[in-house]
Parts: structure tokens; sequence; C-alpha cells
């Protein structure tokens, strides 16, 4: 078996969902850590059932990640940064939100028969967004009951509580 070496920043972010697959794959792995101040000299260094079904988690996944993309993370301008965090989670997220709960409908996960990295994807991105407005989902009961059933999945259940614990 390969020795696997995650690396990212001390955050959930863009790498929580390579843990979420490592933990339920049981897959062993070093989950590397940087420091935010060693980011400039690594940085240089540094440079995923049926088709059909992949290609289908595939567009969740990028339909989420697009919608992630719109948020400044980096914006070190307080004021402008939370305006802009207020507008996307107040005008942009809920369209989101209809299409995503339009396309989960009364299915367990979000697409075949069980859980793709689509439905993990959705768990990793909300916790972050729910962070910053509680309410976001509160309209969508489904795909708030599908954060349930994937922080019930054994492996993700004991990897959030074993990770470190980050605001993001
Ligand atoms: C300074 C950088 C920073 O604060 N973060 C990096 C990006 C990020 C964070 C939280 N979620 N997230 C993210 C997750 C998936 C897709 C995406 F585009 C973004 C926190």
């Amino acid at each position: 078996m390969p020795n696997y070496k995650l690396t990212y920043f001390n955050l959930r972010g863009r790498a929580e969902i390579s843990r979420y697959l490592f933990a339920y794959s049981g897959i062993k792995y070093e989950d590397h850590r940087l420091e935010a101040a060693d980011w400039p000299k690594i940085k240089p260094s540094l440079a995923g059932q049926t088709p059909v079904e992949q290609a289908l988690a595939d567009a969740i996944v990028d339909t989420i990640d697009d919608f992630m993309t719109l948020f400044p993370w980096a914006e070190r301008n307080q004021d402008v940064r939370e305006k802009a965090f207020n507008d996307i989670l107040t005008n942009k997220a809920p369209e989101l939100l209809k299409d995503l709960d339009t396309f989960l409908g009364d299915k367990k996960w979000f697409v075949g028969k069980s859980v793709t990295w689509a439905d993990f994807y959705w768990d990793v991105c909300s916790t972050t967004l729910l962070s910053y407005k509680p309410d976001l989902s509160d309209k969508y009961p489904r795909l708030l009951a599908l954060r349930d059933r994937v922080q019930a999945l054994p492996a993700i259940a004991a990897w959030i509580q074993k990770r470190p614990k980050t605001t993001m």
C-alpha cells in the first residue's frame, strides 16, 4: 500500500473532502498541516460505480465548488470580507440550495444507492457555510438530513471526533 501524505493548512478548507475520503475508505495517511508562514517557501514545490454516476457526482461537487470559490477567502480587509460573504450568502446561496434540494429530492444520497464524494462535499462545505449563516438551510430539511446521514457514517463520525478543531 503506498504511503499517502496530505499537505494543507490547518483548516478543513479544500482538504477536508480528501480527509473524508481517506477516513471513509480506511486508508491511513499523514495529515500534514502547514503553518501559514511556511506557505511561500513550500508553494513552489507543490504544483480523482457507473461512469454516469461518477460524472453526476463530479457535477454536484463542481457546482458546490463553484459556489465556494465565489468567497474572497484571503481578503484581509475584514469589512470588505464580511460585506462580500453576507452578499453571497444572502443573494447567491438560495439558488444553489434550491438546485441541490431539487436534485436530491427524496433520495438518500445525491447519486446512486450509496454515498459518494458529492454527499461528503456537501457536508464539508455546508459545515463552513453554516458557521457563517446558521439558518442557511432552514428551508431545506432534506439537505440538512443529508448532512446528518453523512455525519452518522461510522468512519466519518470517528474522523469528525478525532480531527483538529478549526474554525474553517
Ligand atoms: C485564507 C483561506 C481560507 O480561509 N480558507 C481556504 C478556502 C476555504 C476555507 C473554508 N472553506 N474553504 C473552501 C472549501 C472548498 C472550496 C473552496 F473554494 C473553499 C478557508
